[in-house]
């Protein structure tokens, strides 16, 4: 319910926000609330966010120890466990907390696009060779193995490596690296803080696609927006690009599980200052930070592994299917972005007299603090000139890969110059949803949507189930179009390439 009347203030499930500025609205610091949130959303968006606890999930989210400047909600965001997906917090390393729900169960979920020189004209015909191919040869669904099975020295290296490891094993080459997120590999992975049963969950998952929301996609480059950035991309109208998209697997989620029991049994006095028990978190400082740090990290690292030989093996199917090597059709990444991801950043933001994270109305200036950043759902952003970024990419921005569904466009963004000022340096990172997956399936036939895709827009889409499909289908999700203009207008990313599905395999 909305309250039309006045155009400045708006009201979604007893949560009222005061409009900023176009596309930023705010909910006011009050009750225990550490500092203010903010919602980044169109007001269309924003009827949809308002329509679930997304609002309520990022207003408790203020209430994090250490939170610094606000909770920010991203234009895709929906609900989630504790805190929206879509939802960007920062809280400080020494004085604040690490929260597992902020992060999410699929640690490291993220995309990876991977660009070739074949053109759309190359693969019409060749589609369903292709999808079955692809279906065949790159593991997916609930059970099953993954590419590589690994002992316990092989996932202690993956863990700890990251794509350095599948460098030494032939599943990646040199430029890979240098086209990844943190190059593939965080060092303050801890393999030994991960429990032996999340690491027998992941052992024989590495290079699987996992189930549901996951997929890899051949699509082809419909639209440029910005030519001269598409040109530093490596992207052109009608050439055919793949997008994977996974995460850490039942590694990842048994970290979390895990972590969030222990927190919730040893903070308990923090846990019951919080007003939603899904937000356990650990004091920044305490052993479980530390443990929990490291052991995400290490599931992060697992992630990178899992993406990169999902492209080995893409690369393979390529050579099969149109029969030439993967390097004489140009099969090369153009970056990785993680989108459930917690990362001590170094921010400019509000500070109290001591120089801690003090609210915007209580700050008596900005400082560079070290901040835990939270990106759940979100996408890191950061702009040209920033010194994380790989050479590649410094004097332009960093590439952000924007998934929409299998029925409609995804995006290629970079890094606008707005977002360390607005968001903490993070965009969307999809779609987002707008219905529960049971609601889905009884809105939904997998096979007909499957059917309407091939026929009506020439999309070939193999899935594990037809529920999956229908789980999945694009009316389940809100404009891609509409938040990547959102974050394009706010400057936070750029849009420089639309893409449109042609194949797709699912879990
Ligand atoms: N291009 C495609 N995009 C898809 C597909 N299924 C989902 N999606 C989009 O990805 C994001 C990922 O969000 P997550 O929270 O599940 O990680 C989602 O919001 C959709 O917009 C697909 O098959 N193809
Ligand atoms: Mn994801
Ligand atoms: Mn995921």
């Amino acid at each position: 319910m909305s309250d039309h009347d006045d155009p400045e203030v708006l009201e979604y499930n007893g949560v009222r926000l005061e409009r900023v500025r176009e596309h930023v609205w705010e909910i006011p610091r009050e009750g225990g609330m550490n500092v203010p949130a903010r919602v980044l959303a169109s007001e269309a968006l924003l009827e949809q966010i308002g329509d679930d606890k997304t609002l309520q999930q990022l207003r408790n989210a203020t209430h994090l120890p250490g939170i610094a400047d606000r909770a920010i909600c991203m234009p895709d965001g929906h609900q989630g466990y504790g805190f929206p997906v879509g939802g960007v917090g920062a809280t400080d390393v020494e004085t604040g907390c690490i929260s597992p729900g902020a992060i999410g169960y699929d640690i490291n979920c993220g995309v990876r696009m991977m660009r070739t020189n074949l053109t759309y004209d190359d693969v019409v015909g060749h589609e369903e060779e292709l999808v079955d191919a692809l279906f065949a040869n790159v593991p997916s669904g609930l059970g099953g193995g993954g590419i590589v099975e690994s002992d316990r020295d092989t996932l202690e290296s993956i863990l700890n490596r990251g794509v350095d490891w599948a460098l030494e094993h032939g599943y990646a080459v040199e430029d890979d690296l240098a086209h990844c997120e943190d190059e593939g590999m965080r060092p303050d992975a801890d393999p030994d803080a991960v429990s032996q049963k999340a690491k027998d969950r992941g052992k024989n998952q590495v290079g699987s696609l996992g189930s549901g929301n996951h997929f890899l996609e051949v699509q082809r480059v419909t639209d440029i927006f910005r030519p001269e950035v598409a040109t530093e991309f490596g992207l052109e109208a009608d050439q055919i690009v793949v997008l994977i998209h996974c995460g850490s697997r039942g590694l990842g989620h048994q970290i979390c599980t895990d972590y969030l029991r222990e927190i919730e049994r040893e903070h308990g006095d923090l846990l019951a200052e919080l007003p939603d028990k899904e937000l356990a978190a650990a004091p920044a400082g305490s052993q479980l930070a530390e443990e929990y740090y490291g052991a995400m990290c290490a599931a992060i690292n697992f992630a990178w592994v899992n993406r990169q030989l999902i492209m080995h093996r893409t690369r393979r199917v390529f050579e099969r299917v149109f029969e030439r090597d993967w390097e004489s059709m140009e099969m090369e990444l153009l970056y990785d972005v993680a989108h459930n991801i917690g990362k001590k950043e170094v921010h400019e933001v509000g500070v109290d007299a001591d120089g801690r994270p003090a609210a915007p109305d209580e700050a008596v200036d900005r400082a560079e603090r070290e901040l835990y950043v939270h990106r759940k759902g979100a996408t890191r952003a950061f702009p040209a000139g920033r010194p994380e970024l790989p050479a590649a990419y410094r004097d332009v921005g960093q590439p952000i890969i924007i998934p929409g569904s299998m029925g409609a466009g995804s995006y290629v963004l970079r890094g606008g110059e707005e977002s360390m000022a607005v968001s903490f340096g993070s965009t969307a990172h999809g779609a987002g949803r707008t219905m529960s997956r049971t609601q889905a399936k009884n809105e939904y036939w997998g096979e007909t949507v499957q059917e309407e895709l091939r026929d009506q827009e020439q999309i070939y889409v193999k899935a594990q189930s037809g529920a999956t499909v229908a789980e999945e289908a694009p009316g389940v999700y809100k404009s891609v179009d509409e938040v990547v203009r959102v974050s394009d207008e706010l400057g936070i990313g750029d849009k420089v390439a639309r893409t449109f599905p042609v194949c797709n395999i699912k879990g």
